[in-house]
């Protein structure tokens, strides 16, 4: 059994501290030498994805470092039996099994005589055939026509992760021949958002798929019944039009008002479900059930590489430990995401709630606080647009900003232009490569307005072509980066207790069971 202890206990991490600013990135990636780490410092990621951390502040001491610090703090042992089915969200009393839901690890995990990675895998086969007599016009609506467009009402995991992942395929699966149906989504219980999706739809050839885990979300009720009431107005029967993701467990699971319910459970936490039903009902009614399964094949690939020791062919725990050497060490308070893909437009959003959900906390997993730095702000864009909008703060601002960088050589449809001897796909590569090397090394100016100091450290991602089974390593890399992280702080990195406040502040307001500042803004709001 791995021990658990706060980071600040263990001597790698005092070995480690001692190695503040040993590395110049500026001088390191200058001239030839910096060509020579861009071609050393990268290691394979699943689906022909490699992770180059060149523009890093490492070198071979800092690494070495890494590396007795991932084995002092037995971050192996501790994947190995989080998939094995330890309880390991200590908060809730519950296992961690969202690797599961794309491959077996590790030994079966059996509770009250189920199975369940082949749980996972039936309910998956659930969504398989519904989508699949959807496409064949085997379930249509109640004038027996076909289903064209899908809604998915959630929100947090429920929606972040769903959405990023529809938007990433929707233009390869159109190049590719497997776009089957447009997917929506409503997620804000801003009234405008519900109202401008129900527009925007057909509602009589629309599937509305309710998903949440505990069944009990303010906001996805409140969307529910919002789309039921539009249903009914239009002569509609709203339980011909929906279906729910949910746990067995939950409200929803016992309602006979949907055409069929997809079931999850306790064991994969709402930021970690985009490869359960959550994601799996929309993905295989928008692009069929074949893209969803080759979204998890990349996946399980990734975690398969993530069970790895040697920390160097490790890019999940390797990329955990740069960011814990960022943040305790150099003492850098947030990350950036920026995908120069279009396609992962909301990547940055998902990953936000995946990483300041799971290990925004200050207390340990035994629930004593801690005396170092957790989590990161996380936040991102894609490039090109944000070199043009907050890139001025990370190239010349006062703080340093680690950088994680996401590219591909070729874009997803193939449809460009050669203007001015490069297309665009060329010209949003070579935006991609200037800015590491700019962020790297800078550039002296007398006049300081025009000096960049360089200096700030970056990591990329490079693929081939952003596929699903390319989307699926990059999910479970950040995925896995996370669990590592909160494995060396020492988090319960699968609970949220912090959301909680706010919901039941909420509450009262609602119920006018305020005083003090809340009744003062309950009335400046008209609630
Ligand atoms: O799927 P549910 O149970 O509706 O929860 C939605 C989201 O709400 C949260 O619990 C936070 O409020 C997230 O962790 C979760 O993804």
């Amino acid at each position: 059994m791995a021990t658990w202890k706060n980071l600040d206990t263990l001597s790698s991490y005092k070995k480690l501290s001692g190695l503040k600013n040993h590395v110049d990135i500026a001088a390191a990636m200058s001239g030839e030498q910096g060509g020579e780490r861009v071609k050393n410092y990268s290691t394979p990621m699943a689906a022909g994805l490699q992770y180059n951390y060149a523009a890093k502040e490492v070198d071979e001491t800092v690494l070495a470092a890494l590396a007795e610090l991932a084995g002092e703090a037995q971050l192996i042992d501790k994947f190995k039996e989080l998939y094995n089915g330890a309880v390991i969200n200590t908060g809730e009393n519950r296992m961690v099994l969202h690797h599961l839901a794309r491959t077996q690890l590790g030994n079966p995990v059996v509770v009250d005589g189920v199975d369940k990675r082949e749980f996972y895998v039936a309910q998956q086969k659930k969504a398989a055939d519904f989508a699949n007599k959807v496409h064949a016009g085997e379930i249509v609506n109640e004038a027996g026509e076909k289903f064209t467009t899908v809604v998915q009402i959630g929100i947090g995991g429920s929606d972040l992760g769903p959405r990023a992942l529809y938007i990433a395929l929707e233009n390869w699966a159109k190049a590719n021949n497997t776009f089957k149906m447009e997917a929506k989504f409503i997620s804000n219980v801003d009234p405008d958002d519900a109202a401008a999706v129900l527009a925007s739809v057909d509602l009589a050839h629309a599937l509305f798929i309710v998903v949440s885990k505990s069944g009990t979300t303010l906001e996805t009720l409140t969307n529910e019944a919002f789309v039921k009431d539009a249903l009914t107005k239009a002569g509609l029967n709203p339980s011909k039009h929906m279906l729910a993701v949910t746990s067995e467990t939950s409200p929803l699971a016992k309602s006979d008002e949907y055409l069929t319910a997809i079931f999850m459970d306790d064991y994969i936490g709402g930021r970690y479900s985009s490869v359960s039903g959550v994601g799996g009902a929309i993905l295989s009614l928008a692009f069929g059930p074949e893209v969803f399964a080759e979204l998890l094949d990349g996946a399980a690939a990734e975690d398969k590489l993530a069970t790895n020791r040697d920390l160097l062919k490790n890019p999940d725990m390797l990329d955990a430990l740069i960011g814990v050497y960022e943040r305790n060490v150099q003492g850098y308070p947030s990350t950036a995401v920026l995908p120069y893909s279009q396609a992962l437009s909301r990547f940055p959003a998902h990953l936000q709630q995946c990483d300041m959900e799971s290990n925004g906390k200050s207390v340990n997993r035994f629930g004593e606080p801690v005396d170092y730095v957790t989590g990161p702000v996380i936040f991102g864009e894609p490039g090109t647009n944000g070199q043009h909008s907050f890139y001025q703060l990370l190239h010349q601002g006062t703080d340093i900003v680690p950088l994680q960088f996401i590219g591909f050589k070729n874009s997803q449809l193939g449809v460009d232009v050669d203007i001015e001897n490069s297309t665009s796909q060329q010209k949003l590569c070579a935006n991609v490569a200037a800015q590491i090397v700019a962020f790297a090394c800078g550039k002296e100016d007398e006049n300081l307005n025009k000096n960049f100091k360089g200096k700030r450290p970056s990591s990329i991602i490079v693929g081939d072509k952003l596929t699903p089974a390319s989307l699926g390593a990059l999910l479970a890399h950040f995925e896995n980066k996370i669990m590592f992280q909160g494995f060396v702080w020492n988090l319960n990195s699968f609970d949220q207790e912090g959301v909680q406040l706010g919901k039941i502040l909420a509450k009262r307001v609602l119920a006018h069971d305020t005083d003090g500042a809340l009744k003062v803004f309950s009335d400046m709001l008209n609630i």
